[in-house]
């Protein structure tokens, strides 16, 4: 597996982060748990209050985040034995995480998996932000995290976690021509004419589905029960979800504004000096857009870590009309950067990951029947 990979630019693997927090640059306000750093980035975990607000916001370069709840906050909820945070509301909940970043570090966060496949957007705002899920080199100071449960109605408590974070020393992202090379010695999707553009490698999505009827996805049920997000296999599938058949047609009618889990017709790969991140296809494309971007850890699907075939999982919506979609539609692109040296863990070797080796897989939540 190539050895140490050391760089002097690079996300930030395991055993560095567990070095912010013995030098005091990254800080918490009970000890991590036990599997809270993943191979290239840091699970956050939701403090003990969430302030419900009007509308969401950003604090802009002279304000902290806490005097802009002073003036929005409508009502506090208490998270110590859980609460449940309903769909269409906006949420900001302080971090149990805060930062104290050296000059040359700055982090991204992002929705984890499992978040974005229940549909719960949720966003890092830092103070002084000008912008959402981005810490700019530097930071000092606390993390928040805005949520909006879009679907279903959910259940939180202090220290769940929906968000995860990566540390990134200068620029380590991949360009075309080293997409290509890196493609071409370890195979990053598996797919005959890899598109690579945009600065990444294209993703398409898959419509003919699995079994005799063809099972190409769920889309989300409205006025459903709280979905739990610390608990495992705990929901009927089908309270939740409507399951989607091809048919034979290989193609889908998005309803406006409904939420689709959908998947990759190619199996992805992140060798494990590498880090990757899916970005929608094009944002100017407004009908349909992957709803999430998504971290994807090194040693996903990577064979000697037990991935091999793994898929990635796309949660789509359509916008203002309905849309059609193909089978092999180019959907996102996964943009991928050098790790700064090699995690001492990789995504599905023993570290109860969830996802390694999946096809059309829904959130961990849901167990069939
Ligand atoms: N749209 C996406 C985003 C991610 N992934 C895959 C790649 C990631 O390496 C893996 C796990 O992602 P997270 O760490 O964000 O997910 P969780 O923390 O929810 O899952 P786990 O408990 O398995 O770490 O899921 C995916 O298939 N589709």
């Amino acid at each position: 597996m190539g050895g140490s990979a050391t760089r002097s630019t690079g996300i930030l693997a395991d055993n560095a982060i567990r070095g912010l927090f013995d030098s005091g640059r990254l800080k918490s306000e009970t000890t991590l748990d036990d599997d809270q750093i993943q191979p290239a980035s840091l699970d956050l975990r939701l403090g003990a209050k969430a302030f419900r607000v009007r509308a969401s916001f950003l604090p802009g370069p002279s304000h902290l985040v806490a005097d802009k709840l002073d003036r929005l906050q409508l009502h506090v909820i208490d998270l110590a034995d859980g609460a449940v945070l309903e769909t269409g509301c906006v949420y900001i909940v302080p971090l149990m995480e805060s930062l104290d970043l050296p000059a040359e570090l700055a982090a991204s966060a992002n929705p984890k998996s499992s978040t974005g496949r229940l549909d719960i957007f949720t966003r890092v705002i830092t103070d002084r932000a000008q912008e959402f899920d981005k810490i700019p080199a530097g930071y000092s100071g606390p993390l928040y995290l805005e949520i909006s449960p879009r679907t279903f109605p959910i259940v939180v408590r202090r220290g769940s976690r929906l968000s995860q974070i990566r540390f990134r020393k200068g620029n380590a992202l991949l360009g075309e021509s080293e997409l290509l090379a890196l493609h071409g010695t370890d195979t990053l999707v598996a797919s005959e004419t890899p598109n690579v553009s945009g600065g990444g490698i294209a993703l398409s999505i898959d419509l003919k589905g699995t079994g005799p009827d063809g099972l190409i996805g769920y889309r989300g049920k409205h006025h459903t029960s709280v979905v739990d997000v610390d608990r495992k296999n705990q929901h009927d599938i089908f309270d939740f979800w409507e399951p989607l058949f091809s048919r034979g047609r290989n193609e889908l009618i998005l309803d406006p504004d409904e939420f689709y889990i959908l998947v990759s017709r190619e199996a992805v790969h992140v060798p494990p000096l590498y880090a990757a991140e899916m970005t929608p296809f094009d944002p100017l494309v407004g009908e349909f857009r992957v709803h999430y971007a998504g971290f994807f850890d090194p040693g996903f699907g990577h064979a000697p870590a037990g991935g091999s075939g793994s898929r990635a999982v796309l949660e789509v919506r359509s916008h203002e009309v309905p849309f059609i979609l193909e089978h092999g539609q180019i959907v996102g692109r996964l943009v991928y950067e050098h790790m700064l040296d090699a995690p001492e863990g990789l995504y599905g070797s023993g570290l109860g990951s969830n996802y390694q080796a999946q096809g059309l897989k829904l959130s961990k939540h849901f167990r069939a029947g």
